[in-house]
């Protein structure tokens, strides 16, 4: 490790006790890629332990700071995100997709969704983390809503709910949660639960009554109680229209430049998304940071070559030993048992 390195590690280490981030280092001691330290030690405060609230996203908001949220479902990944200073955690119900394999966002269950951000609730000490109610759980009724975000809150562990739409029922269902004490986060654009309607993952808004309509619905969810909107792949002279209606901050996917904050997939900017199902629907908004996909491949069969080639596991890689006494009585035991091949085998041990 050069000096340098070990320099911003010593500082880093220091930071982390002074913000009392002992998990933090620890985290970070295992990281053995210079420019993770590089990168974490000039932020090094980023990663405590206090919460990212309702009220800290709109004090951003208010000083035009830029909010960061990716998508999290389970512990690895939502650590990763919760330690990289993420702001907020959406527990997105693209983990139908994207880890559940399917074609759409519709078959996802509450049931699935609590399951997941339970998982991410254990990994996060910072990050806000939103969760997507689903297809079919709080379209009919405020009430159904209600139910729903209330056991994303209680089982889930989220602190706060996202639902797509701005139509009514929706609105009252919003005004109902935000009455139970729940935040929500609203989202308009490409709703991918409206897939059917859409005729597919398409943009939105590109025609002016489609803009005005967004612009609206924008507004709407504004007046409703939403605390942010997220608007998904519409031009970004719409997102400049939106932010020019409201007063919420806007977490844009596809949106362009001009929204508050930025959302993507986890697994889109880690360039995890290679298998030719994932591809086709790998957004081309997305700008992948990392090809991690492919290293996972090269790995496996790394992993693959060595075992049948005998290479793995070598004398590294056993590192349960029996003692010397262990090992003759082991070796007598087996004579009295008439096993002549297996303790002779067994006396190369000793
Ligand atoms: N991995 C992943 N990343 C996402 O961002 C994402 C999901 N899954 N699943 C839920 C929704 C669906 N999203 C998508 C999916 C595809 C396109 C896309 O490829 N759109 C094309 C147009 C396709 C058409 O016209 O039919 C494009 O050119 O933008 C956009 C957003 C965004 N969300
Ligand atoms: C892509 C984001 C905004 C989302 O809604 C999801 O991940 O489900």
């Amino acid at each position: 490790m050069s000096t340098v390195t070990l320099c911003c590690m010593r500082n880093l280490l220091a930071a982390c006790r002074a913000t009392k981030t002992a998990y933090i280092s620890g985290h970070l001691r295992k990281y053995t890629c210079p420019q993770l330290y590089r990168t974490f030690s000039t932020r090094p405060t980023v990663a405590c332990d206090r919460k990212f609230t309702v009220e800290q996203l709109r004090s951003k908001y208010k000083s035009s700071e830029p909010i960061t949220a990716i998508t999290a479902y389970d512990y690895p990944s939502a650590k990763q995100v919760d330690v990289a200073g993420i702001d907020i955690a959406l527990v997105g119900d693209s983990a139908a997709m994207v880890v559940h394999g399917h074609d759409t966002t519709l078959p996802i269950t509450l049931d699935d969704m609590i399951t997941h951000a339970r998982s991410v609730k254990r990994a996060v000490r910072r990050a806000m983390i939103v969760g997507d109610l689903p297809f079919g759980t709080y379209e009919e009724s405020p009430t159904r809503a209600v139910c729903s975000a209330l056991r994303m809150i209680k089982d889930g562990g989220a602190d706060a709910v996202k639902l797509e739409g701005a139509i009514e029922p929706r609105l009252s269902a919003i005004r109902s949660i935000k009455a139970a004490g729940i935040p929500v986060m609203g989202h308009i654009g490409l709703t991918p639960q409206s897939i059917n309607a859409l005729g597919g993952f398409k943009p939105q808004g590109r025609n002016a009554d489609g803009a005005l309509n967004l612009v609206e619905n924008a507004m709407r969810l504004e007046e409703a109680g939403c605390f942010a909107v997220v608007v998904e792949c519409v031009p970004e002279v719409v997102t400049l229209a939106i932010r020019g209606a409201i007063d919420i901050p806007i977490i844009g996917i596809g949106a362009g430049r001009h929204a508050d904050g930025q959302i993507l997939v986890y697994h889109d900017i880690l360039g995890l998304t290679v298998h030719p199902h994932h591809a086709k629907v790998s957004p081309r908004f997305c700008k992948q940071y990392a090809q991690l996909g492919d290293d996972a491949i090269v790995a496996l069969e790394t992993f693959k070559h060595e075992v049948v080639s005998n290479v793995f596991p070598g004398a590294q890689f056993c590192p349960y030993v029996m003692g010397g006494d262990e090992l003759n009585n082991f070796v007598t035991g087996l004579q009295k048992l008439g096993l002549k091949t297996a303790a002779e085998d067994a006396k190369d041990y000793l």
